[in-house]
């Protein structure tokens, strides 16, 4: 559905070049959810741009459906925007007018009449959520409900592809599970590919089935999500992992249980329908050590869950060696973070 080949843009900028996105290849199937994950200013927003030419690329080829969108005109670029929709982290809403108006406002500018216009608002109301609210003004909703109009009105020409620029990262965690809840509703409903990006691990976990973590302007790394998440490559990817394998409160409260542990501290790392296999009650019993749990947490991904799990062992070297024998066989990645 979308291929890019060789992009790049940079920015000139009082004299300057930034080279803000390097050479970039990026192949997103129809009816996929990708994501695009990466810090403050790798790149992200510019890459986006680039999808429906918001910023012409600088070298590369822009494919999306079968637009070649660097050889469109005009006319056939605003025709193909009709099929490349986009939300943003601030909604980007009309404030005075209401939540109706607002949704309907692609459609005005299609051309299509009120009574169709007010049939497809009250379709995509319900779709997403907002029955009986379309006559509130953007300033009497809340974060999730701008963000579900924003959505409701990127949907009204039925575009092929969605382009979710930080669509999450002004609301609160529990907002941002419904709405990419939403997300991942409206994808399966309508078959629609989405290109989502974000700062945030989470939400690559939770909905997206391939990601691309971009380093100052490049993509460094690319592919299934939990494959990514069980063998990182690059450094950044590592602690993009980490931030959900490993919250700083959690290392915090690990730090202060090592000081006064005995046994031997231990990661184990599972994947897939591994994370649901009691694996720990069997090691007990199989290699006859002691095993205190110390911290775990478990993050479900669209192709299977991945879980970590802090562990002390405690045994004599030979149950100890014969304890992370015992893990790999079981498919279990087992990392010891401290002797006793
Ligand atoms: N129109 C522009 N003119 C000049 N430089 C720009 C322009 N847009 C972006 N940049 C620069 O390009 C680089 C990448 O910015 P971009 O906004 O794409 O990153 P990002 O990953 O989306 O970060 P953030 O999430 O903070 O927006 C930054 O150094 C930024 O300053």
């Amino acid at each position: 559905m979308i291929h890019l080949s060789n992009v790049s843009k940079t920015f000139q900028l009082k004299g300057q070049s930034l080279d803000a996105v390097k050479d970039v290849d990026l192949h997103i199937e129809k009816g996929e959810i990708f994501g695009v994950v990466g810090y403050s200013g790798a790149g992200k927003s510019t890459l986006v741009r680039l999808l429906n030419l918001l910023e012409k690329p600088t070298n590369g080829t822009v494919k999306i459906a079968d637009y070649e969108m660097l050889k469109l005109s005009n006319r056939e670029l605003k025709r193909a925007r009709q099929e490349i929709s986009m939300i943003f982290q601030h909604f980007n809403l009309l404030w005075s007018r209401t939540v109706r108006e607002n949704i309907a406002f692609p459609l005005e500018i299609a051309g299509v009449s009120k009574a169709e216009r007010y049939e497809k608002v009250a379709e995509l109301a319900k779709l997403v959520g907002l029955e009986g609210r379309e006559d509130s003004y953007p300033s009497q909703l809340s974060g999730g409900q701008k963000q579900r109009v924003g959505i409701a009105r990127a949907l009204a020409n039925e575009p092929k592809v969605l382009l979710c620029d930080e669509a999450t990262s002004a609301l609160d965690p529990k907002t941002t599970n419904a709405i990419l809840d939403l997300l991942h509703d409206i994808n399966q409903r309508l078959g629609l590919t989405i290109v989502l990006i974000t700062h945030e691990m989470n939400v690559i976990q939770k909905i997206c089935s391939r990601v691309a973590v971009m380093e100052d302007g490049s993509v460094v790394e690319q592919g299934n999500v939990l494959e990514v998440f069980r063998h990182p490559q690059e450094e950044i990817t590592k602690s993009f992992v980490k931030q959900l394998t490993d919250p700083e409160d959690s290392n915090q409260a690990i730090e202060e249980q090592l000081e006064q542990e005995k046994g031997t501290v231990v990661r184990l790392t599972f994947f897939g329908d591994d994370a649901e296999k009691p694996v720990v009650s069997e090691l007990i019993r199989a290699c006859n050590v002691t095993v205190n749990i110390l911290q775990g947490n478990i993050a479900n991904t669209q192709d299977g869950s991945y879980g970590s799990l802090f562990v002390s062992i405690e045994g004599d070297a030979a149950q100890l060696n014969e304890a992370i024998e015992f893990l790999q066989d079981h498919q279990v990645e087992a990392e010891v973070i401290s002797r006793a």
